[in-house]
């Protein structure tokens, strides 16, 4: 059954699953209680035994305290809005220092978390977005320019950032080629008939790499393309979905290691894993909903293989936090590598935080309330 998206014109689109009615952004993302940041200021009256607490929210201070192990003795004063003094016989930790794994754990699963978008690099903008949109039915959703850091991004998927995980392309200026690496697998887009979606992409020039047929070991039907730049994206057959936009395949050394970090330090659940040992690879599902309903990070190992070449093409995922401080503290408490400290981007101002699995692939974590600013 073919359903044209409205954001894509009937010739052009892909037999694609129908889109969702997109909701906005819970109202309760804008609502939510701010958090003092580390080393906020709070007023000076306590002597120096006591560290001033950059606390969480006056109303849930000691809940938050209690969730991340904060330790502190003696009375905690309420100052100002969001920061506290300890009594001068307090002897106080960081209050975003989060003291154990289980608290870490407990931040992961509670935040609100969303794949947002892919970040990857393209050496022509308009080439990708006219491939994109005619032959494989998104639509281009908003375009930015930063020349104080000389770059521009397109963000394009099958429905509205609010509610939709999309692709954020990155187009460096003056650089027209990358190296896509050898550790990038694919992005996948379902479809409800990929035989007609191959036709179609054949029909407008895309490179079809792999021809429609079920899937090695499997039953799904599959087929792969690869677009402009030479990112190979898999076609998977699969009914009406929500998000079409639906797989990143990243390849590890270590598939149970990968598989601890995500669930640990980035509070995603493992979905499915599957081993096929008649073509000597595994692979885990990982993310924070059903594989059929939204985007999951695919990890594929293959037996024996324990690095990857990741070239310079492929850049991140990123994932929505209520909290870019604690997430960063929660990522490190399970051995990821923060490679950018949490506050606010330049010029855009959006906060984040960055960081690197135990295989070297990167994420990035934008708050919440600042992404929802930057879609209005
Ligand atoms: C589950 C679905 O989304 C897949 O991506 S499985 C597709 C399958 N994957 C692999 O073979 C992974 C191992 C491979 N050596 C690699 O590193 O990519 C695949 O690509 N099958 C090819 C086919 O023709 O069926
Ligand atoms: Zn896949």
């Amino acid at each position: 059954m073919v359903r044209a998206l409205a954001m894509a014109t009937a010739a052009s689109s892909l037999q694609l699953a129908s889109a969702r009615h997109v909701a906005r952004p819970p109202a309760s993302l804008r609502a939510l209680p701010t958090t003092a940041r580390p080393g906020a200021s709070a007023s000076a009256s306590a002597d120096n035994t006591t560290r001033r607490l950059a606390l969480f929210h006056i109303g849930s201070v000691i809940p938050q305290a209690h969730l991340f192990g904060t330790k502190f003795h003696g009375l905690a004063r309420a100052e100002g809005s969001s920061s506290v003094e300890a009594g001068t016989a307090g002897v106080v930790a960081q209050a975003s220092t989060i003291v154990d794994q289980d608290c870490a754990l407990d931040w992961a699963k509670k935040d609100r978390r969303r794949m947002l978008h892919v970040v990857y690099r393209v050496g022509d903008l308009d080439r990708t977005i006219k491939f994109y949109t005619e032959c494989l039915g998104m639509k281009l959703l908003r375009k930015r320019d930063i020349p104080e850091e000389k770059y521009a991004n397109a963000f394009l998927g099958y429905g509205p950032e609010d509610s939709h995980f999309v692709i954020e392309l990155t187009y460096n200026y003056g650089v027209n080629k990358y190296d896509i690496g050898a550790g990038f697998g694919h992005f996948g887009i379902a479809v409800e008939d990929v035989s007609k979606a191959v036709e179609l992409i054949k029909a407008k020039g895309g490179k079809v790499t792999r021809e429609p047929g079920p899937v090695k070991g499997g039953k799904t039907v599959i087929a792969f393309i690869e677009d402009p730049d030479g990112y190979k994206f898999e076609l998977i057959e699969r009914g009406p979905t929500p998000e079409p936009l639906c797989q990143v395949m990243l390849r590890v050394g270590d598939l149970d290691r990968a598989i601890n970090f995500y669930e640990k330090a980035f509070g995603m659940e493992l979905l499915r894993k599957r081993d096929n040992p008649e073509y000597k690879y595994t692979i885990a599902m990982m993310g924070y909903g059903p594989e059929d309903k939204s985007a999951v990070l695919e990890l594929t190992y293959n037996y024996g293989v324990t690095e990857y070449d990741k070239g310079n093409a492929y850049a991140q995922i990123a994932i929505g936090t209520d909290d870019v401080y604690k997430t960063a503290e929660a990522i490190r408490l399970n051995g990821g590598k923060i490679t950018r400290e949490p506050g606010p981007l330049p010029v855009i101002n959006t906060k984040i935080t960055a960081c690197l699995d135990p295989d070297g692939w990167k994420s990035v974590f934008v708050d919440n309330i600042d992404f929802a600013k930057e879609l209005e």
